[in-house]
Formats: C-alpha cells, structure tokens, sequence
C-alpha cells in the first residue's frame, strides 16, 4: 500500500472540513489582512474560475549577491542535502565556503540566473492560451514558487491570499512543478514547502481543530516526463541544431542527453527520477526514429559521496579520447537557461574538458519555445478536465522513504480530490 493507512487520515480529514463558520473565523467570504479589505477574484461569467497556476522551481540567485543567500536556503533543505542533527550548524557553514566559487560562476553567465524571467514569461504565456483552451476554468493567473530564491513559495503564498484565494474565498489553484520528472529532492521538496506554507497561513491552528473553511482548493501537477509536446519541442531543438553539423557528417554526431545526477543513496531509497529521465529520452529518440547513437549521462555531482554516472565531463572526454568528436550535448532534465547548462555544459565541458572543438556543441534550452509553451497549457487543460488532485503515482511513497513530511504532503495532496468533487 502507498502512504501508511492509505489516505483514511486524509479521508477523513478532508470530509469533515466544512461546517459551518466559526463566528470566531477570519475566513469569510470579505475579510480583512492587514488594513486591506480583499475580495475574492471574480470568476469569468459560467466558469468555475478564476484559477491560480503556480509554477514551481528551485529558483536561481538574479544577481551575485543573492548567491549566499540561494546557497543558505539551499543546504538547509532536508529533502534535497539531509546533513543530520547539526543541519543547522554544518548548511550554513557550507553555504558560506561554496559562496565564492559560485558567486564567481554566476558572474561569468551575466551575473546571476535567468530562471526567474523565464519562469514569469512561461506561466503568463500559458496563462493566455489556457484562458483560451480552457474557458471553463478561465481567468487563469500566473504565479511562480521558487524553493531557495525569490519569489519564495512563502511569499507566492501570502500573495495569493492578498489576491483573494483561499482566506475564506475558496478558490482553486494549480501547483504545476516545472520539473518534467519527479524526484523526492526537488518536486517533493517544493511540494513539502507548499504543504508547510499552506499548514502555517490557512491550515488548522491546533491538533483537533477543524480546518477553516473557504482555503485553497490545491491540486498538483507533479510529473509530465514523455508528454508529446514536451517530447516535441525537445525534438525541435535537437534537429535545429543537428542541422548546423555539415551534411555528411550529421548521421554520426552521438546524442548526449545530459540530466543533473542523484546521490545514489537516493537512486537506491527508489527515487522515481533516474527512470523518468530514461522515459524523456527513450520518446525523444522515438520521434526522432532512433537515427542516431545516444546515450544518457549525469552532471553537476558536489560532494564526496558517489551519483550516479556515466558522468557528461568524463563520457564526452573518454569519447574523445576514441576519436568520436561530433557530440551534440541535450540538457534534459531542466527547462531553461541556468548554471548548469551556462557554465559548466558551455564553459566546462565543451569549453575545457572538449577544449573547444567545435564539434561539441549543446542544445538550446527550452526557454521561450512557443512549442513547448503550448504544451505546457496542454498539460494544464487536461489535468483541469481530469478533476483529480495529483497522479496515482505520486501516492506512493519511495521504498526506503522514511520522512514524515513526505507522508503528510501526500496525504494532504491526495485528501484534496475530494475538495474538487464537492466542488465540481
Ligand atoms: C532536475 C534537476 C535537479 C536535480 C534532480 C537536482 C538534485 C540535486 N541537486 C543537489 C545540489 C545542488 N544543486 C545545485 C544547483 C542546481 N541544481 C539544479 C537542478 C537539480 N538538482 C539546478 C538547475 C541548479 C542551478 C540553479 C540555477 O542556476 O538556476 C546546487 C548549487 C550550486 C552548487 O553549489 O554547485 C547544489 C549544491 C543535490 C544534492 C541534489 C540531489 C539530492
Ligand atoms: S523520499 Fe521519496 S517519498 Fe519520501
Ligand atoms: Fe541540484
């Protein structure tokens, strides 16, 4: 069975969440934060909107002096780096000697990370065409939770509120991770953050107590790693590109997808990524009838611990040292421009493990692509149509997963179906 006492906690919960107002309750249909009085969003005429489409990521550091404050918030999450009973002590101290060496990276891809504009631009460009698609659901509002830099999912959180979801409002709203694949370090992560927020800003104040009626109404986009869009506008990307290589050499140049690496104690707890990346692929290389070589490969390892491999550095050197020097390098498992593909695929691995040669070049990431912007508003429309709260598949818990928040989060995510049926 998926989560211990299959949901019977949530069942229950969720069921029993809607008695009548306390007179007591902030939450009622106008209600006052601060010295503002907000109003709940108005809905299209016939649709059951406004909905809040809340795009989730790490986030980025936008200039170098955000980089401490990035890499603080970074170490002390125990869903992404668990460094035991002194977290407290041993994160900071980390954070505070990787500053440096990354502030110093940063400044060399134009002085900070571009997630944050592309993130805004994808959510408000899906946002349109959703208004369109999905007019049922229609106004769509888009918002972006990072989980180590601005905007945080606290402060998305609490701007939600001051728009008039939830607080007694109700409303619906949609946290689409922008991780195509699942792992428990970083869509969980960001799950287990929006559950936190959500406890702490409109969850119940006490053991016993009953939730308030009128909060937001959340479901989870959790996981889209072969949608055929996505797969498409990878596709394009890479044949784009492809098309640059001189004719008689192009049927030869060998495909590296490339996918930031996991400790492989969280390949082995049963962290569903490794294999989600592999499905990503394995449709890429299908659209493209399998014409060329490929292979998998996993970079950004930190620390002393083993990831797994082969490693993008060391496979792009040992296939070099073989005398294969056509290689078209495919960041995979990240939509848009950030570190990993600005500095370490371009200035490292291309730029010094392949010494520049010219046969080594990378894929443009997905950014602004109109095609994969598209597809993001088809997989939003269907999850709409679908009225469920989050796959099946992410009710179950990894094998060797042994966190208390990871069982509370789904839980909660899951118990929410009931919420959208009393609502439908
Ligand atoms: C799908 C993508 C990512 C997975 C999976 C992932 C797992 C993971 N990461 C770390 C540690 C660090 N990651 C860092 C930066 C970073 N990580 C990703 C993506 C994934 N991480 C990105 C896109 C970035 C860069 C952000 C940007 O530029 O906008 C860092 C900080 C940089 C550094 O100090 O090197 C660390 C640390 C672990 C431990 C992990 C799996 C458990
Ligand atoms: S670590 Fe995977 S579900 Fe908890
Ligand atoms: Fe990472």
């Amino acid at each position: 069975m998926a989560l211990r006492a299959p949901l019977t906690r949530a069942a229950k919960r969720t069921t029993s969440i809607t008695p009548a107002t306390s007179v007591l309750s902030p939450y009622t249909s106008q209600w006052r934060r601060g010295n503002a009085t907000v109003v709940a969003p108005q809905a299209t005429p016939g649709s059951k909107g406004p909905t809040a489409m809340v795009f989730m990521n790490m986030g980025g550091p936008a200039t170098t002096d955000e980089v401490h404050g990035f890499l603080s918030m970074l170490f002390a999450d125990k869903d992404l780096i668990p460094l035991g009973p002194f977290q407290n002590y041993i994160g900071p101290y980390i954070a505070r000697r990787r500053t440096p060496k990354i502030q110093k990276q940063y400044a060399e891809i134009g002085g900070g990370s571009p997630i944050r504009k592309w993130s805004e631009y994808q959510a408000a460009e899906m946002c349109k065409i959703l208004d369109k698609t999905s007019p049922e659901t229609a106004p769509h509002k888009p918002y972006v939770a990072f989980r180590y830099a601005n905007p945080l999912t606290e402060d998305t959180y609490k701007q939600l509120l001051a728009d008039g979801f939830g607080g007694g409002n109700g409303g619906r709203a949609v946290a689409f991770t922008q991780y195509p694949q699942y792992s428990c370090s970083t869509t969980g992560s960001s799950l287990n953050e929006l559950w936190k927020w959500r406890t702490r800003l409109e969850g119940k104040r006490s053991t016993g107590e009953i939730e308030p009626e009128g909060s937001i109404k959340w479901s989870v986009i959790d996981r889209w790693p072969a949608h055929a869009g996505l797969v498409e506008a990878f596709a394009q990307h890479i044949e784009k590109k492809l098309a640059e290589y001189p004719p008689e050499r192009r049927d030869n140049v060998i495909l590296l997808f490339s996918a930031h690496s996991l400790p492989m104690t969280v390949v082995n707890r049963g962290d569903p990524y490794p294999s989600e990346v592999a499905a990503t692929v394995y449709a890429v290389m299908q659209r493209l009838a399998m014409k060329y070589k490929y292979r998998l490969v996993w970079q950004s390892q930190v620390g002393p611990q083993p990831w797994l491999g082969a490693q993008t550095s060391d496979t792009v050197k040992e296939y070099m040292k073989k005398g294969q020097t056509d290689m078209l390098l495919i960041p995979i498992a990240f939509t848009s421009d950030h570190i990993e593909t600005l500095y370490e695929l371009d200035k490292e691995v291309i730029g010094e493990d392949a010494e520049g040669h010219e046969g080594v070049r990378r894929v443009d990431s997905l950014n602004g692509s109109p095609v994969f912007i598209k597809a993001l508003a088809d997989i939003a429309k269907t999850h709409l149509q679908s009225g469920k709260a989050c796959s099946h598949q992410m009710t179950l818990r990894c094998p060797k997963c042994t966190s208390e928040r990871c069982l509370a989060q789904k839980e909660f995510f899951a118990g929410q179906s009931q919420q959208l049926e009393a609502a439908a």
